[in-house]
């Protein structure tokens, strides 16, 4: 969606995205505000739930969200839970996940100009409400980067080939 080295164009198109959500019972309060959010933009969400505080597996939502960001039917996936990291942690078990758990500001753009990160965790027993949004605006505002990042991907990238050899 953004290619910021290729010509010097850093567009970013938050609205026209696709953002898939998902939480746990820990995070389920937090996934809605940032549906709300993100609703309010224009973007287009996929919230594959929980939808309440029954308490629930986050593999599970990690799993649906993971899938749906590696097969490209969404450009980005947030998902919410108590710390944010069980959520990576699961997330980053599917090939072409780049699952970052985010507690700051510096964090969620670096997460994005570095990593190219495409699914953000968020803790919602660590982060307050209103630290979480502005994670979320900066996480889909910011661009990759490119340049000597992407070599570093095609990297983790191989990597993801090394495991299913
Ligand atoms: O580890 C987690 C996923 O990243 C979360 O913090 C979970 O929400 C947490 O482990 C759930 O704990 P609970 O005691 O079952 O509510």
């Amino acid at each position: 969606m953004n290619r910021p080295e290729s010509g010097g164009m850093r567009i970013v198109q938050f609205a026209s995205m696709r953002v898939a959500l998902g939480a746990d019972h820990a995070g389920v309060h937090l996934k809605d505000a940032v549906r709300s959010l993100l609703e309010a933009r224009g973007v287009e969400v996929q919230d594959f739930g929980t939808v309440d505080e029954t308490s629930v597996d986050y593999p599970d939502y990690a799993a649906q969200v993971g899938r749906a960001v590696a097969a490209g039917e969404v450009d980005r996936g947030i998902l919410a839970c108590g710390t944010g990291l069980g959520m990576a942690i699961a997330a980053n078990k599917i090939d072409g996940v780049r699952a970052a758990p985010v507690v700051d500001l510096e964090s969620a753009r670096l997460s994005r100009e570095h990593n190219d990160a495409n699914i953000l965790a968020l803790g919602a027993r660590v982060t307050s409400s209103d630290m979480a949004l502005q994670i979320v605006s900066t996480f889909l505002d910011t661009p990759f980067a490119g340049g000597r990042h992407q070599r570093r991907i095609d990297k983790i990238t191989a990597l993801e080939h090394e495991r299913r050899t």
